[in-house]
């Protein structure tokens, strides 16, 4: 997507052609900075103190992280250190463990002479295809936000919720929840996106609000605990959020407060989507509140805000009484019956494994396997 005028992906080599350069996530919305990674522990550290987030994007990083790392060393120990490295930077995003399953497949069986060249060509893959699922899934998105319209008087604006950051600061390029909605304004449709704060990151209010600001998307800012009212009182006609991990039988793990959310478009009669390209579906799994891990983050996420002063001068804000413990779970679970369709870059289906399974045949035959 373009950054004034100019267009970025989220992820890119360095012009030495070895090096890994990613947009510093933790500096937006008041800085545009870039983090140049040379080695494979930086590629971790990135992804643990989230420069770079959102699934996608995770699995990219880690992928290239394996290729840093065989440059200095790679032997299959080498490998296997690297792989259990990325593996242990978070828990809740399957992309990640699928793009490391990936390079490795792709790795192991090849002499040590060719896995360098290999390492990145299967990154760069991984990158590549990203942004062409995510371009998908907008224009299978942007079909459901045609139907909605058609049924608005003519003229009259889409409130769309979406919940955290699932736009291409998530992934590689485009985005999930956010590429049906840059291709509806792109089209003319009216699209006017309520932007969930998003609690205690900020993703929403820092992330989201930046990415949509600069493509030129009407939004609003809103405080987490809005959306249900907002939904009320009729002014939003769709839900539209992303997902660290879809279980095969539609149930979504997404940013904490996704399940809330949910829950008021259910009781309002809101359609509630959620957007991911296959990579995301974890297959082995089907109850996903029993099976999916829950990233616990620091206590000090929720006591202290990152932001600026009154002066712009950037800082970090304690929040909350001093001494007080916090709690941090990053992620919830949606359970599936509280999901109107599964967006993904094959088409609409239903939260289930009936509809999962029509669209990925191929994949769902592996599970049964
Ligand atoms: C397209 S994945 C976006 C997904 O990732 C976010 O989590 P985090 O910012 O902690 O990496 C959030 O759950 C988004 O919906």
């Amino acid at each position: 997507m373009k950054i004034a005028g100019k267009a970025y992906r989220t992820i890119w080599l360095g012009e030495d052609g070895w090096s890994v350069v990613v947009i510093d996530q933790t500096r937006l919305p008041f800085s545009f900075e870039t983090v140049r990674l040379t080695q494979v522990q930086e590629a971790a550290d990135a992804i643990r103190h989230m420069i770079v987030r959102g699934a996608p994007l995770i699995g990219a990083t880690a992928a290239y992280g394996v290729a840093l790392a065989l440059r200095g060393d790679a032997s299959d120990a080498a490998l296997e250190r690297a792989l259990a490295l990325l593996g242990a930077t978070r828990p809740t995003a399957v992309n990640l463990h699928w793009a490391l399953a990936r390079m490795r497949a792709r790795l192991i069986e090849l002499p040590e002479t060719e896995r360098v060249a290999a390492a990145y060509a299967e990154a760069a893959a991984i990158c590549d295809e990203d942004v062409a699922l995510c371009r998908a899934i907008g224009e299978h998105g942007l079909g459901l936000i045609r139907t909605i319209a058609a049924a608005k008087p003519v003229g009259e604006r889409i409130n769309i919720l979406t919940h955290c950051n699932a736009g291409w600061l998530a992934t590689v390029d485009w985005g999930t929840a956010l590429a049906p909605i840059y291709l509806a304004h792109d089209a003319g449709i009216p699209v006017h996106v309520w932007v969930d704060e998003t609690r205690p990151r900020n993703q929403g209010a820092a992330l989201s609000a930046y990415e949509l600001g600069a493509h030129g998307v009407p939004h609003t800012v809103i405080s987490d605990n809005a959306g249900g009212h907002l939904m009320q009182h009729g002014e939003v006609d769709m839900v539209i959020v992303g997902t660290d991990r879809t279980t095969a039988t539609g149930d979504v793990a997404n940013k904490i407060g996704t399940y809330l959310k949910a829950l008021a478009a259910h009781d309002n009669g809101v359609p509630f989507y959620v957007a991911l390209p296959s990579p995301t579906i974890d297959w082995s799994l089907s109850d996903g509140l029993a099976e999916i891990p829950i990233e616990e983050r620091a206590a000090g996420e929720v006591t202290h805000l990152r932001g600026v002063g009154e002066d712009g001068r950037p800082g970090i804000f304690q929040v909350t009484a001093p001494g007080s413990p916090a709690a941090n779970p990053a992620f919830d679970v949606t359970p599936a019956r509280l999901v109107t369709g599964l967006v993904t870059e094959r088409g609409v289906a239903p939260a289930s494994f009936e509809g999962l399974s029509r669209l990925f045949p191929e994949l769902a035959q592996e599970r049964m396997k």
